[in-house]
């Protein structure tokens, strides 16, 4: 991403510090570097420490300011608080959190085992809400003003055929976000939601159409625009939500997706023609690309 594909002014975050979860990959990485160009001091966390190196690196590289890389779990809420304790200690209150952190793959319902719908839900529902509520907890102890953005998907209102557990964990962290949104009103914490359409990445592109390789998202027949998303249109909604001059948007969750949500609803349910031998190729594949992330993973 070059500057000019922000539409803000310079400066526009100066003196906010932002924590992105999961922003050493994909849409997360995008959106932190957003805010780095607009002068967010920038935090992002995974679990693949190396991963987290190499983005601060080279976005400070092409940019300039200043992105920590800390690995951490939020399904481990011992680690997030102490990874919070480190940013609180070095410079003071993040203003900011993304909830962007997921897990995911497509799956029959009927293959899950509770163990597969822990994988998803307790990175994405319990893990959104713990760094939720750790930041929470310090911003209204201490006075400070924040703003918080999770990052869902438009099946929070239709439901999403074959990734039940995403669906239901993202649609009850848009309602986390509701309710916080009234109760934080007047200590100046204000939270919304971006649920995103098809903004290809690798993570998801592995899990969710698991056995297309590098032609899924070539055909984009039934996308209203005939494209997909293109990362800046995502980032500049991010800094506009994190910006304070958005100060009275809360509690309100935005679709960026072309509008395919509202002509095709956006989801799985054409992998309802899928075989048991296509359903079989698919867990190998996802398999094979957790193996390979799990091998990389410090935290
Ligand atoms: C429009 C697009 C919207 C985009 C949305 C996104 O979120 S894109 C974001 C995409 N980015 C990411 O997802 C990035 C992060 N993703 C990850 O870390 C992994 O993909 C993870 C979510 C599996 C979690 O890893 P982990 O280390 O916690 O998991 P583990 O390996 O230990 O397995 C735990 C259980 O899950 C089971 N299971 C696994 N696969 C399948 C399957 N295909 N079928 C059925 N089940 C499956 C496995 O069998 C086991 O249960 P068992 O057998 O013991 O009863
Ligand atoms: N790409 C798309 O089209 C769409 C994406 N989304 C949402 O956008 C967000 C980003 O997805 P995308 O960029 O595509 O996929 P990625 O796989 O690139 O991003 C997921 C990130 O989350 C991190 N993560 C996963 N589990 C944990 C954990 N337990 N603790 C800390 N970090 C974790 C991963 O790092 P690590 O494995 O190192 O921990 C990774 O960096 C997700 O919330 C996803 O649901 C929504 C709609 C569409």
């Amino acid at each position: 991403m070059t500057r000019d594909d922000l539409m803000f002014r310079d400066g526009l975050l100066n003196g906010h510090r932002i924590l992105v979860t999961g922003g050493g990959t994909g849409l997360g990485k995008v959106m932190a570097e957003a805010f780095l160009i607009l002068g967010a001091e920038v935090f992002i966390c995974g679990r693949r420490g190396n991963v987290l190196d190499e983005t601060a690196e080279e976005l400070m590289g092409q940019h300039g300011g200043k992105m920590v890389g800390l690995a951490c779990d939020i399904r481990d809420a011992d680690a997030i608080d102490d990874m919070l304790d480190r940013i609180w200690n070095n410079g003071g209150a993040l203003t900011g959190l993304v909830n962007n952190a997921a897990g995911n793959f497509v799956s029959r319902t009927q293959d899950l085992s509770m163990r597969g719908f822990d994988a998803i839900s307790n990175i994405v529902f319990r893990g959104s809400f713990a760094v939720t509520l750790a930041c929470g907890k310090r911003w209204i102890d201490q006075g400070v003003s924040a703003s918080v953005l999770s990052i869902l998907a438009t099946w929070v209102w239709n439901g999403s055929a074959f990734t039940v557990p995403s669906a239901m964990s993202k649609a009850g962290i848009n309602v986390m976000s509701q309710s916080l949104a009234v109760e934080w009103a007047d200590k100046g914490i204000r939270l919304n939601c971006i649920a995103p359409g098809t903004f290809p990445t690798e993570g998801m592109s592995a899990r969710l159409r698991p056995t297309e390789g590098g032609s899924a998202f070539r055909d984009t027949t039934d996308y209203p625009m005939g494209r997909v998303g293109r990362m800046p249109e995502l980032a500049n909604l991010a800094a506009f939500l994190m910006s304070p001059q958005a100060e009275y948007v809360s509690g309100q969750t935005i679709a960026i997706d072309g509008a395919r949500y509202l002509a095709t609803g956006g989801n799985f349910s054409s992998m309802r023609s899928w075989t048991d031998e296509q359903w079989a190729e698919a867990r190998q594949s996802i398999r094979a690309t957790t193996a390979k992330d799990k091998a990389q993973r410090t935290a």
